[in-house]
């Protein structure tokens, strides 16, 4: 895509740019499209000289009910609800190294929850300095499309104003979803979850993607008895088999989940003493204080007026757009969430930033989605995972060769505690090169961080193999793997190496 002009609206519209929803996307967006140096002010501006003159809806400046997410995003609860799960873990296995004092640790949820928001909130009016250094002028309010270069703004009010603007960049995420089942509505999302005032004692988690295992072992961190519905085989598909398979067998083990696969939902009653009975498909019953949908998440395109805008819009509301965050129309563009890419918030911030440097500072930037890396945090087997996994490589070199090491974490020789970790490593056979790294296990997620610099750079397993490993650490598992657990020659995999 050629670069566009600098603010080149010369003063037809309002604004050059229109950021409807103001998360982790569109809070990049727009301020680096905006900015000219008269109002840089902190270092954090520095890089943002594009020049043009926007404005950010975004729906909420604080976050919670009734909107939830707000001025940039709202991503950091769960971090903040997994670092404080953890403890429980690691209380007990300070007691097997000798520390006493520790013996019966209780948790006080309200505390806990307390510090958290005010957390958020400091973020949520961080984010909204940070615009306004940048010179953005931010509404608090909804954004709808009116035409392709109008947009209606209205206020917490409910006051209506129309902006108009050479550009619109949509940035408006998602919303949970949930299966249309008898008393549904008797069930929370993970939109509830981070503003519970009690931490349920009995929690039925439902789906297996990323929220729904990352809160089943959330709240069991805390304390709380946790089953997990899932209505396939195995959780987190799109994930390597391996790393699936181990992570189902280490929750297995814990004495607080129940992990219930082939099992779904179908209906959810309310008890005399408000406690919950869920009822499966299958006839089971089972009692709880609290049922967690975690089935998908809906891009929130529903009333946003894209069809006054013709804007194309797919069955599911997502936006497709193309290789520059473009939709069909030439001067509204989609990223983050919205767009059905990768839904992760540093690929949300990526394609705002390449956005702006393309359509406002004279580049030629291309979000690239190629190993990214991601994480499932769950608990203290949380999952790191980079590249292709073993199925999806196999699919397109042929001939693939896997490594692969399960071992006791050094941390657990003294704890007493059943757990392993797994590490595998994916090389395409013929350039040797590395095309997918899966963990599972305590750290994974600050692991493969690292790991996808190397990938992303070409990184061969000789490479690997000739990085020394940092002792002692379970890290250096990954520079050690020398034989094969097996082969691909052709798609099969070889039964003898
Ligand atoms: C529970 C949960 C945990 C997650 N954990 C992680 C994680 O650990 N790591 C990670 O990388 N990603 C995580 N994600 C995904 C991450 O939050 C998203 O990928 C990211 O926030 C997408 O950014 P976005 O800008 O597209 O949308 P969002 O950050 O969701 O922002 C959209 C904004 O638009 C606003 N909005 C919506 N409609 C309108 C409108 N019409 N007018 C004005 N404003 C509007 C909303 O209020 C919201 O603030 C998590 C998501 C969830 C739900
Ligand atoms: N650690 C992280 O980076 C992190 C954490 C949370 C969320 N996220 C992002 O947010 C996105 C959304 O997460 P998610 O967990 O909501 O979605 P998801 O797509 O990962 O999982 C949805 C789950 O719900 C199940 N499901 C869907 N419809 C159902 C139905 N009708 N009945 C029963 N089950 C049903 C699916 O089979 C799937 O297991 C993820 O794709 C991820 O990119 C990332």
């Amino acid at each position: 895509m050629s670069a566009m002009l600098r603010g080149s609206n010369k003063g037809k519209y309002m604004y050059d740019l229109i950021v409807i929803g103001g998360g982790s996307g569109g809070v990049r967006g727009s301020r680096i499209a905006n900015v000219d140096e008269e109002t840089l002010v902190t270092d954090d501006t520095k890089a943002a000289t594009h020049g043009a003159k926007v404005a950010l809806i975004e729906a909420s400046m604080h976050h919670g009910p009734p909107h939830y997410a707000a001025i940039g995003g709202t991503c950091v609860n769960v971090g903040l609800m997994v670092y404080g799960s953890l403890f429980s873990h690691d209380l007990h296995a300070a007691q097997q190294y000798g520390w006493s004092g520790i013996s019966n640790p209780t948790h006080d949820w309200s505390t806990f929850m307390e510090k958290k928001d005010k957390e958020i909130s400091r973020l949520n009016g961080i984010y909204g300095r940070i615009l306004g250094n940048a010179g953005v002028e931010t509404f608090e309010g909804i954004g709808r499309l009116k035409s392709a270069h109008e947009v209606v703004l209205t206020g917490p009010d409910g006051k209506e104003e129309v902006l108009t603007t050479e550009r619109v960049l949509i940035s408006v995420g998602g919303w949970p979803f949930k299966p249309s089942i008898e008393g549904a509505d008797l069930a929370i999302t993970s939109n509830e979850i981070f503003y519970l005032k009690e931490r349920p004692d009995r929690l039925v988690v439902v789906g297996g993607g990323y929220i729904a295992v990352e809160f089943a072992m959330i709240m069991a961190g805390f304390g709380s008895k946790v089953t997990l519905m899932y209505r396939r085989d195995l959780f987190l598909r799109g994930f390597d088999d391996d790393v699936r398979q181990h992570l189902a067998d280490e929750m297995s083990k814990l004495d607080n989940i129940d992990l219930q696969f082939n099992t779904n939902p179908a209906k959810i009653e309310k008890n005399p003493d408000e406690t919950l009975k869920i009822t499966t498909e299958a006839g089971d019953e089972v009692e709880a204080d609290c049922v967690l949908m975690a089935t998908g998440r809906t891009p929130k395109t529903e009333d946003l007026g894209l069809d006054l805008a013709g804007v194309e819009v797919r069955k599911d509301g997502s936006i497709p757009v193309d290789e520059y965050s473009k939709t069909n129309v030439d001067t509204i563009f989609a990223i983050g969430d919205v767009t059905d890419r990768i839904q992760l918030t540093p690929v949300a911030l990526m394609e705002g930033h390449c956005f702006a440097d393309t359509v406002y500072g004279g580049m030629d930037r291309k979000p690239d989605h190629e190993y990214v890396p991601s994480a499932v945090f769950a608990g203290k087997n949380e999952i790191g995972s980079c590249g292709q996994t073993e199925e999806q490589a196999v699919e397109e070199y042929k001939d693939v060769t896997v490594f692969k090491s399960t071992f006791k974490p050094m941390l657990h020789t003294l704890t007493g505690v059943d757990t392993k970790m797994l590490m595998k490593i994916i090389v395409a056979s013929e350039s040797d090169r590395v095309v997918g790294v899966h963990i599972c296990g305590e750290h994974a997620a600050e692991m493969i961080q690292s790991v996808a610099i190397a990938m992303k750079m070409g990184a061969t397993k000789k490479d690997f193999d000739s990085t020394v490993g940092l002792h002692p650490s379970s890290a250096e598992e990954l520079v050690t793997m020398r034989s094969p657990a097996y082969r691909y020659v052709d798609g099969k995999k070889e039964a003898k190496l």
